[in-house]
């Protein structure tokens, strides 16, 4: 005997474990999707060794004719899910059944907090997989070939810990899931029960589901029920349409049959908020079946992780997450799409450099576009709830792709001081269409959170002039306003940044009073330049500030503060560039500075301007001690 005969117990991954324990205890109101998993596997399986028979027809010839089996045994309480197709080794087994290969895993499983409704929305997004089978049975056992292999195994766990795998003799080759039962769900080995099941979750599957044929009883002369033969052979029949969803056309698929396939293909457990399906013919021939999920997944937010269509050539499945067919920040879409263009043997390599694909892609993407438009349209309610989930990934738009710059820029929304609210609800369309008589640009704050944008200095005089600014603080938004350069031939203009050149009314009168005031300001500025000369490249007066002394202002093709900061902590180099200091010369601050006499005194004040500045755009104090102290001598003098 070698040792791959004996039998071996192996432990689960802990994170296995845990998933096995939450999702048994917070599923179990919604035991029935274990056969939607399982048969959606088994299709996925059947996609492989199709795949894998293109370059190898051999591995199909024994048993061409690919299908999923379920049988049931009502005494025994058991439910078999049998397929044909590509099968596990034995490393595939105890890897694919015993860990969970999916990155952040242990960050999600944190996520969980024990709320039985919320942890099985969670875990719903996740995806449950093989191991749902442990909702509906305390023993399953799985029997399995791969194709082309002579080795089949059998693994085999009651989902308490551990597994066992042993070398058994199997004829055929593909996988074959027992479950046994338990108390609470033997309900399910019923033929209606499954048969009602399969339709409601597996009618899309391309390929048969079968079940075994209930004999229709046979009378003889007198009416009787004849006795059922013996010996004949059972029949197995298909309980689903069995036609690839895609291929048919879309006023014969039901919205309940969309979102069921959806699921399959998303392995998401939620419904869809929207899809698009299309045919193309012509120079190109391909059919896509797009959906944009209600929730994001828990590790959307990584750029890297590979993510994209299903892509078939043929009808024949090809790969999973054809990253090619849509740019990144289209990344939250999923789905299908089917070309009769390319060859069975494509590979990602071939992909990334195919005119084909080239063009699929961007008619792909603005259909994308298109169904995001339409949805923003006709359903703002919707398009909000879209927008929570993946504005952010949306933003990375611009950015990625010039050429569809105006369309995504109809698409954002934002905070903006129309509401003054956090939540990013305003178009760039209402924004414009809101506008000012003599307003000419499109104003923007970005600090490191709303708050701090929200109450900026920078925005007094903007509020008092009744324009809108748009207050940005997610960490995307200052490299995403770098992309757009206008809307609507309004240009952008970052309100901490340059001249604001806002027109003030004001008479000859005062003007010449403004005129006169700036000269007698300039003794003050160039006092306070000297001492803050290191901080600082000038020290201004300005009209932008009505409420604070002071706020900081970069030049106009000057990186923004904000996004220098996020660079400097990621350890980059910059070269040095300083702000400057701007000053509402109508402050009692600024008019007290102006007659301190007590040199010493005028210095604490002038760095209190320049610290408190920076301190209300979000920035850190190089020296916050010092700063303390200086505030609290200046305290102790008033109150003496
Ligand atoms: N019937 C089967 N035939 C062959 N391999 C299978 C079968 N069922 C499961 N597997 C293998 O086990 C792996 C794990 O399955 P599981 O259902 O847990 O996750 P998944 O299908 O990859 O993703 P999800 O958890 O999102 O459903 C699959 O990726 C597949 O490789």
């Amino acid at each position: 005997m070698t040792t791959e005969t004996q039998k071996e117990t192996l432990g689960f991954q802990t994170e296995v474990k845990q998933l096995l324990h939450l999702m048994i205890h917070s599923l179990y109101s919604n035991k029935e999707i274990f056969l939607r998993e399982l048969i959606s596997n088994a299709s996925d399986a059947v996609d492989k060794l199709r795949f894998e028979a293109v370059s190898n027809a051999d591995l199909l010839s024994e048993d061409p004719n690919l299908r999923v089996r379920i049988g049931f045994d009502a005494d025994a309480g058991t439910i078999t899910i049998d397929d044909n197709g590509i099968g596990m080794s034995r490393d595939e087994a105890i890897s694919n059944l015993g860990t969970i290969a999916k990155s952040g895993t242990a960050q999600f499983l944190e996520q969980l907090s024990g709320d039985q409704k919320k942890d099985s929305q969670l875990i719903g997004q996740f995806g449950v997989g093989f191991y749902s089978a442990f909702i509906v049975a305390d023993r399953v056992t799985v029997e399995t070939r791969r194709a082309g292999n002579s080795e089949a195994i059998r693994w085999e766990s009651e989902g308490s810990g551990e597994f066992t795998i042993e070398s058994i003799d199997k004829a055929t080759r593909g996988t074959t899931i027992t479950l046994h039962l338990k108390e609470d769900g033997k309900e399910f080995a019923d033929n209606w029960r499954l048969r009602s099941l399969v339709s409601k979750y597996s009618d899309h599957i391309s390929i048969p589901v079968e079940m075994l044929k209930v004999p229709t009883p046979e009378y003889d002369e007198e009416g009787n029920v004849k006795p059922a033969d013996e010996n004949a052979e059972p029949t197995w029949e298909a309980v689903n349409s069995a036609k690839a969803l895609w291929t048919r056309p879309r006023n014969e698929v039901t919205d309940e049959e969309y979102k069921e396939f959806y699921k399959h293909v998303s392995h998401d457990f939620q419904e869809p908020l929207k899809w698009s399906h299309n045919k193309v013919e012509g120079k190109l021939e391909y059919t896509s079946l797009l959906y944009i999920p209600s929730k994001a997944p828990h590790d959307l937010w990584n750029r890297d992780m590979l993510r994209g269509l299903k892509l078939y050539v043929q009808r024949v499945f090809i790969m999973d997450d054809a990253e090619a067919f849509l740019p990144p920040y289209m990344r939250f879409v999923k789905g299908v799409v089917d070309s009769n263009d390319l060859s069975l043997n494509v590979s990602r390599e071939i992909l990334q450099n195919d005119n084909a694909v080239d063009s699929m892609r961007s008619a792909l993407t603005k259909r994308v576009l298109d169904m995001l438009s339409k949805m923003a349209k006709n359903d703002p309610e919707t398009y909000q709830t879209f927008w929570n989930e993946f504005g952010n990934v949306l933003k990375e738009g611009p950015a990625d792709d010039f050429g569809n710059k105006d369309k995504i820029a109809e698409l954002l929304r934002f905070s903006s001081t129309h509401t003054d609210k956090a939540d990013q609800t305003e178009s760039l369309k209402d924004y414009v269409e809101r506008m000012a008589e003599d307003q000419d640009k499109i104003y923007y704050i970005y600090a490191e959170n709303h708050n701090t944008a929200k109450n900026s200095p920078h925005l007094e005089v903007l509020r008092k002039k009744g324009y809108e600014v748009l207050l940005l603080s997610d960490r995307i938004d200052e490299w995403m306003m770098s992309s757009l350069r206008e809307f609507d031939g309004k240009s952008f203009q970052d309100v901490t940044k340059g001249k604001l050149d806002i027109e003030v009314e004001e008479t000859e009168e005062q003007k010449k009073e403004k005129e006169q005031k700036a000269e007698e300001m300039k003794p003050l500025l160039e006092r306070m330049k000297t001492i803050l000369e290191e901080k600082v490249t000038s020290v201004n007066s300005t009209d932008r500030l009505t409420n604070s002394p002071a706020c900081l202002v970069v030049g106009e093709f000057d990186m923004g503060l904000q996004m220098r900061r996020l660079l400097e902590q990621a350890g980059q180099q910059l070269p040095e560039s300083k702000p400057s200091l701007e000053i509402n010369p109508d402050h009692p601050i600024v008019q007290k500075m102006d007659s301190e006499t007590d040199e010493d005194r005028f210095s604490d004040m002038a760095w209190l301007l320049y610290e408190q500045a920076t301190l209300a755009e979000g920035g850190q104090l190089d020296d916050p001690a010092t700063f303390v102290t200086r505030m609290n001598k200046l305290i102790v003098q008033m109150s003496n």
